[in-house]
């Protein structure tokens, strides 16, 4: 029965290629899919696709792959309807509220709050009691408060060099973020002896390589 395996393109995807292939539970992934957005792994029964990290979680959900890796920051902020079963201990960085420094001391009620996260900016704030609005951007989060599009931003850091270069500093931190294995739900019933196995085979690669390099 094929497993198919929806991974993230981008900054992840060497960290989730080279986690599979640490498991011996798939072969020549790196070398093919760069070329294509499908490789075929007939020999392990597995398909992979290389998806938007942002689409990662549909795909899972709808059952167009069993299994996934994307951030938990695209996990909180969707909310999809599919099991996290492993923290791939890649991936990590923070979700924070950043700005200039004049907005770390302010009351940031009324203020306007740029993201490429609403969902999970909205909350945040809404759980504080403070009424902000939000500003949905898809990208360059920093540019908002510079140029007067919002006061303050929701976004990722991880080395800080972005908000450094832009003049911003973190004002609050929500949440820490690292690479997440989803699972669909039937999929885990349907398939799920080999499921686990490809669970279990993941776990040990990680817990031996903690440090599964990330650029
Ligand atoms: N600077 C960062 N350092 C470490 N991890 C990051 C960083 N930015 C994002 N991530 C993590 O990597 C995941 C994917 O990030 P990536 O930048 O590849 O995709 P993206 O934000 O959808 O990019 P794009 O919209 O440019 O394709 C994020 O969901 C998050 O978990
Ligand atoms: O703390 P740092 O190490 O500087 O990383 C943080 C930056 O990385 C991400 O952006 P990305 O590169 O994904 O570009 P984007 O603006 O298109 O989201 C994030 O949105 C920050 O802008």
């Amino acid at each position: 029965m094929e497993i198919l395996i929806a991974l993230p393109k981008g900054r992840m995807a060497d960290s989730a290629i080279t986690l599979f292939e640490k498991a011996g539970i798939a072969e020549n992934i790196l070398k093919d899919i760069s070329r294509k957005l499908v490789v075929n792994d007939h020999k392990n029964l597995m398909k992979f696709m290389l998806v938007k990290p942002m689409d990662v979680p549909t795909y899972v959900e709808h059952g167009a792959a069993d299994l996934g890796i994307c951030g938990k920051d695209i996990l909180l902020e969707q909310k999809k309807d599919c099991y996290e079963v492993l923290d791939l201990k890649f991936g990590f960085c923070k979700m924070v509220v950043a700005g200039p420094k004049e907005a770390k001391d302010s009351f940031l009620t009324n203020k306007r709050v740029a993201t490429k996260f609403p969902n999970i900016a909205e909350e945040f704030f809404r759980q504080k009691g403070e009424n902000v609005e939000i500003i949905k951007l898809n990208g360059s989060v920093e540019l908002a408060p510079i140029v007067g599009l919002s006061e303050v931003i929701v976004d990722i850091v991880e080395t800080g060099n972005t908000l450094r270069e832009n003049g911003l500093i973190v004002i609050e931190e929500i949440f820490s973020s690292s690479a997440r294995l989803i699972v669909n739900k039937a999929s885990l019933k349907t398939k799920s002896q080999r499921i686990k196995e490809i669970i279990i085979k993941l776990k040990e690669v990680v817990e031996t390589f903690k440090e599964v390099k990330n650029d």
